[in-house]
């Protein structure tokens, strides 16, 4: 049984908090002043509560050393979050980043000791917090977990026994191949689902393949100058896909846009649009639907 942190209170902290308090001990990181009960919901089966304590960063220090430390944040808010458990850490401690879009990991990386283990999780579990206590379990999805550093790398499988109780858990040795395709998807689904105030499944229409179609190109570049293995047809077959299966649902983004919070834009066509310029390849859709995002943030 292992002593884990969860920082963030979020539907995926939540989520996790719910099934990792199974096997384990579970605290979450909240910044609600209030340390209320959550309760997990999935469909029209009873609601359960959250088997997790849930403390501030004040009620941190009066904890034993956690052994995993999950970073359930959006990805701007990974480095502020890292700041704030830092001086908790153990030489020891283990840590899982889980967010939409790239960046952080090698910032992280740089700030880590030796022996502190740096992992990624991807997930395409889908939850929606009903208000600030309960969240609701609204999709079925694989999530999977990857090494970010060599000290990672010599006990992923071990790791990945250890949070088995996370719904369609498995291992990958390329976490990056896989962030990239995720990120395809969100490329071709987040900014012009907030953009044009529809759901998923409407850019499916005629008059957005060409844009699709063009992103995904300038993002294909980027990975290919990266030496990932990454094909325009495969990524526009995913990103399709995933239009058909969440048709009926309105994108992380077009959600964030919508209450007026901070995007992860710059995570997702901001990683396209600065990869760009330093490989010296042109991406002038991702920095327009950069821009576009950005301004769209400063006037609603
Ligand atoms: N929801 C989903 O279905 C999916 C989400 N993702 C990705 O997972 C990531 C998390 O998503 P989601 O849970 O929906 O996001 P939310 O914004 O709902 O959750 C983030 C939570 O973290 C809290 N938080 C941020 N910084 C800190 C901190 N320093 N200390 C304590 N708490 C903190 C926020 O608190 P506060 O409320 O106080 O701001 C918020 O409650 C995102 O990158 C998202 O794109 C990926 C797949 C599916
Ligand atoms: C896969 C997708 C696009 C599902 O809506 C998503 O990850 C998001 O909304 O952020």
């Amino acid at each position: 049984m292992a002593n884990i942190l969860i920082i963030g209170d979020g539907a995926i902290g939540l989520l996790l908090s719910h099934f990792l308090s199974k096997a384990h001990t579970v605290h979450v990181l909240t910044r609600k002043a209030t340390a209320n009960t959550r309760f997990y919901c999935k469909a029209k089966q009873p609601s359960q509560k959250i088997n997790a304590r849930f403390i501030t960063l004040k009620q941190i220090n009066e904890q034993p050393a956690f052994d995993i430390v999950i970073f359930a944040v959006k990805a701007f808010q990974v480095q502020s979050a890292f700041t704030q458990v830092k001086p908790f850490l153990s030489p020891s401690s283990v840590l899982v980043v889980s967010h939409n879009g790239m960046g952080n990991v090698e910032t992280l990386n740089e700030q880590l000791d030796k022996q502190q283990a740096l992992y990624f999780l991807t997930t395409s579990m889908a939850g929606f917090k009903t208000n600030d206590f309960i969240v609701q379990h609204t999709g079925e999805g694989k999530s999977v977990l990857g090494a970010c550093n060599p000290c990672a790398h010599s006990y992923c499988q071990a790791m990945c026994e250890q949070l088995q109780n996370v719904p369609q858990l498995s291992y990958c040795t390329n976490i990056e191949q896989l962030r990239f395709e995720k990120l395809l998807v969100n490329i071709a689904i987040n900014p012009l689902s907030a953009l044009y105030d529809i759901k998923n499944g409407q850019l499916r229409a005629p008059y957005f393949n060409s844009i699709i179609f063009n992103l995904l190109t300038e993002a294909c570049q980027i990975a290919h100058a990266l030496k990932l293995d990454i094909k325009l047809a495969d990524a526009l077959n995913n990103a399709y896909n995933v239009m058909m299966l969440t048709a009926e649902n309105y994108s992380s983004m077009h959600q964030d846009v919508a209450h007026n919070r901070q995007t992860e834009i710059d995570a997702i066509c901001g990683y396209i649009s600065q990869q760009g310029k330093r490989l010296n390849i042109s991406t002038p859709l991702n920095d327009a639907l950069l821009a576009k995002i950005k301004a769209k943030k400063s006037v609603v």
